[in-house]
């Protein structure tokens, strides 16, 4: 069963409050989005599997750890997820980046594909789907789909702002891939929008409304 983690640091909740603010424009809003996202990849990265290495100081030999597991992925959901990843690539450089163009019709709110490109050796990588909302979970069902269809196995989901129908509606599909988000809100408005959420993440990070 899917795991649902919910990071309550103080410094992540600071920073959500500020980005929720209709207030905070898009500069601010860009810094924000990849502090919070760095702050949550360093949570996240916890658990990854290090072993031991020699290194020489300047003084002796010590024996000291280093990152010993798979390789890592990160895949923005276009266009508001790619406000995490410069966030994430600062703790984990050597990540590979794949990408997904897929957006919500505001009509019939089903995710409508424009664009996939993901690093070729998918199988090999931890891969992290980046989008900073959550909402009816149709886009981010489609994205996971996206990706164990071109070979994905080892899938996580990371999100600033999740609504319960969407959660629910993620870890029902896919239920080996774990949840990471900030928040979870109260519900979702007759738009589809998350309450009370932060508005539409993509127009809030590129100035586009
Ligand atoms: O859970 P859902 O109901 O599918 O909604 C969430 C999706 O909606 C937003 O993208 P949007 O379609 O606005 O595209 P954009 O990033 O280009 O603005 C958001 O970034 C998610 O991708
Ligand atoms: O609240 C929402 C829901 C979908 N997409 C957004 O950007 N915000
Ligand atoms: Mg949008």
């Amino acid at each position: 069963m899917a795991r649902v983690h919910v990071f309550d640091h103080p410094l992540i909740q600071h920073k959500l409050t500020i980005l929720r603010d209709r207030r905070t424009g898009p500069k601010e809003f860009r810094e924000l989005v990849n502090e919070i996202a760095m702050l949550m990849a360093y949570e996240m990265t916890r658990d990854l599997p290090t072993e031991e290495v020699e290194v020489e100081t300047p003084i002796a030999v010590a024996r000291s750890r280093v990152l010993a597991g798979r390789k890592l992925g990160l895949i923005p959901i276009l266009r508001a997820g790619l406000g995490m990843v410069e966030g994430m690539l600062r703790l984990i450089p050597a990540a590979k980046v794949g990408h997904i163009g897929v957006y919500r019709d505001p009509a019939t709110l089903e995710p409508v594909e424009y664009y996939v490109k993901l690093p070729p050796d998918l199988p090999e990588r931890d891969l992290f789907l980046l989008d900073p909302m959550l909402a009816t979970g149709g886009s981010a069902v489609w994205a996971v789909d996206a990706v164990k269809r071109r070979g994905g196995t080892h899938v996580r989901f990371v999100s600033l702002i999740a609504a319960p129908e969407g959660i629910r509606r993620l870890t029902d599909a896919h239920p080996d891939v774990d949840v990471y988000v900030a928040a979870v809100d109260e519900r979702l408005d007759e738009h589809g929008y998350i309450v009370p959420g932060l508005g539409d993440a993509g127009d809030r990070l590129f100035g586009t409304k």
